[in-house]
């Protein structure tokens, strides 16, 4: 496997371009978009080579879209992108001012620019007219995961795979390493124009809410849909969880998606499956479950994980098996096997292929790693509330063992869910670490302490038995959790997954939870799996 090595995010915006561009004008990308050519910039036409959002990526040759952000507007960094080669700018109103007049490229303004930004990638790249086939997932948690094991069946199965997610971006083998969940419209549309290229024909993507919300998928359309959860996160974008289940929704609609499966184990699922305008299956892990049209029943522990079967209303049956732990991977599994299934792929082909290779126990790095066996030692990307509650169930501590939890809660995001975190793990666990995650710009003492408080009213009114610390930094409430264990536990270190390093104050300190945890287990005479 080549792996691309990290760069600059100018350095890796290359490998999200294709090789050829079809040949479009200014004047003729505006005309395709609605975008009024202006009297303040230059007045060539240039040919128009590629898209940039981010003016640090830009590409000679690009046509830079300068958006209002939340925080400043793109134009304000428009000589950035003109000293990277950009050879025009589309922006907005308020952005004409900030490149005032006489400026030294061609300009035109449209009233949103994000909301052209799909389109106008689209139209440089081509992608209209080719493109991998897109089998997209969306929900609060599993994406990864999910994703993952489709393009292990995809593979299994013979066909050339790419991936989009937040660990990675692949093309048949091929790492590109990924800054965001899902990319910006621009990336995403020049990467998949390069994926075509490459003879990709598949592509698993992760669909974020952020996503959806900022038009990162627009003008894309999945060949199927899937979702997976929704429960409490990202409040600080979304507002409610009604606004929240609002965004996630417009995936399952017919600009977005041609088919859709979707679990309905919780009662956004329900919602989704019946007012999904997309043909949609339903999915439940709830054998007794007869509204939905795909069952999982003959469930039965296989290694860490299960074995199951997938029944169709109709009598059709697909035998599957997964050795990822928790239930929650045989959802994710389910999901994945159902949305290559709804992709075209016919069943028998499907059920050999998961039959000989084992695809969905396919490694997803830092999602319910095992570290250790004695105690079992995990490294899990749990970093909300729903997800920390079954990574905890999922744990088998031996008998009398006791579950250790070591985990905190991300500065300038979603607030809300910080004490729900720590009363989530104080009802699960029997020693609650709390510890710095991300603190990014905030002061990490409060935020633990928001964390800790939430455990502390668990235990204060319904188990009084359950231990509680507060540590940091990050690696010596690791090693503090080893210190505490005996082998009969289990210990899980939650929420940062494969991250190796973490953002304090603008400054990436390296950490990798897996390191750290080995070093614990060793430096305590336990046994690591290498
Ligand atoms: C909250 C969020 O998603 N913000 C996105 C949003 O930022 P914004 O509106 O605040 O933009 P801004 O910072 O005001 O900047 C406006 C423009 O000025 C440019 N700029 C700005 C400042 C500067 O110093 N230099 C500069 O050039 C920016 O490149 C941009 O073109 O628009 C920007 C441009 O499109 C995005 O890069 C940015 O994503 C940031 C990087 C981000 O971290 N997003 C995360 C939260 C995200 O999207 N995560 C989801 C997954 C979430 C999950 O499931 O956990 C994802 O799909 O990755
Ligand atoms: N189907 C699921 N239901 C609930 N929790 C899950 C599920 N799948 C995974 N998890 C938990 O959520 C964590 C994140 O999983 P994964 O990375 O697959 O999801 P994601 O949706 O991609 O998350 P993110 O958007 O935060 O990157 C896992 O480490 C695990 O603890």
């Amino acid at each position: 496997m080549v792996v691309q090595e990290p760069g600059t995010p100018r350095e890796l915006e290359r490998h999200l371009r294709p090789q050829d561009v079809s040949t479009i004008f200014f004047d003729d990308l505006c005309a395709a978009i609605g975008g009024q050519r202006t009297a303040a910039g230059a007045t060539d036409n240039p040919r128009i080579l590629g898209v940039a959002l981010n003016p640090q990526v830009v590409q000679p040759g690009d046509v830079f879209l300068a958006i209002s952000g939340a925080k400043r507007h793109g134009a304000e960094f428009a000589a950035t992108a003109a000293a990277n080669g950009a050879t025009a700018v589309i922006t907005d109103q308020a952005g004409l001012g900030h490149l005032g007049e006489g400026f030294g490229l061609p300009v035109a303004s449209v009233d949103n620019v994000r909301k052209i930004a799909a389109a106008a990638a689209q139209r440089v790249y081509g992608t209209a007219e080719r493109s991998p086939q897109l089998l997209g997932v969306t929900g609060t948690n599993g994406k990864t995961t999910t994703t993952f094991m489709i393009r292990s069946i995809l593979d299994a199965l013979g066909v050339e795979t790419g991936l989009v997610g937040t660990i990675e971006m692949s093309a048949r083998g091929q790492i590109i390493p990924s800054v965001l969940t899902t990319p910006e419209s621009t990336q995403l549309h020049g990467v998949l124009a390069r994926m075509a290229e490459q003879q990709v024909q598949s592509v698993a993507m992760e669909v974020s809410s952020h996503s959806l919300s900022y038009g990162r998928v627009d003008a894309l359309r999945f060949a199927v849909a899937g979702y997976t959860n929704l429960t409490q996160d990202h409040l600080d974008l979304h507002g409610s969880m009604q606004e929240y289940f609002e965004t996630k929704a417009q995936l399952f609609t017919p600009a977005h998606s041609q088919r859709a499966v979707v679990l309905v184990d919780d009662d956004y699922g329900v919602q989704l499956a019946q007012r999904a305008l997309v043909p949609t299956e339903s999915l439940s892990l709830d054998e007794a479950n007869d509204k939905a049209d795909w069952r999982v029943i003959e469930l039965e522990h296989f290694a860490l994980g299960h074995s199951f079967t997938l029944l169709h209303r109709d009598g059709r049956s697909i035998s599957a098996r997964t050795a990822l732990p928790g239930m929650f991977n045989v959802a994710n599994a389910a999901l994945a096997v159902l949305m290559v299934l709804a992709s075209g792929v016919e069943l028998d082909a499907l059920q050999a292929a998961l039959d000989a290779n084992d695809p969905l126990s396919v490694a997803v790095p830092g999602r319910m790693q095992v570290v250790g066996h004695a105690p079992v030692a995990v490294v899990d990307f749990a970093h909300n509330s729903d997800a920390i509650a079954k990574a905890l169930d999922s744990m088998r501590p031996g008998s009398d063992g006791r579950r250790i939890i070591v985990f905190g809660a991300t500065g300038d995001r979603d607030k809300t869910k910080r004490p729900d975190m720590g009363a989530v793990a104080a009802r699960h666990a029997d020693i609650v670490i709390v510890t710095d995650d991300d603190p990014h710009s905030e002061d990490p003492a409060p935020i633990r302490a928001q964390v800790a408080a939430g455990a502390q009213q668990v235990i204060d009114s319904e188990r009084p038995k359950v231990q509680l610390f507060n540590l940091a930094p990050r690696a010596k409430a690791v090693e503090f959790a080893v210190s505490l264990a005996a082998e009969n536990d289990a210990i899980l270190v939650a929420g940062r997954g494969h991250e190796v390093s973490q953002d304090v104050a603008g400054i990436d300190v390296e950490l990798d939870d897996r390191v750290e945890l080995a070093n614990a287990l060793n430096l305590h005479g336990f046994v690591t799996i290498h």
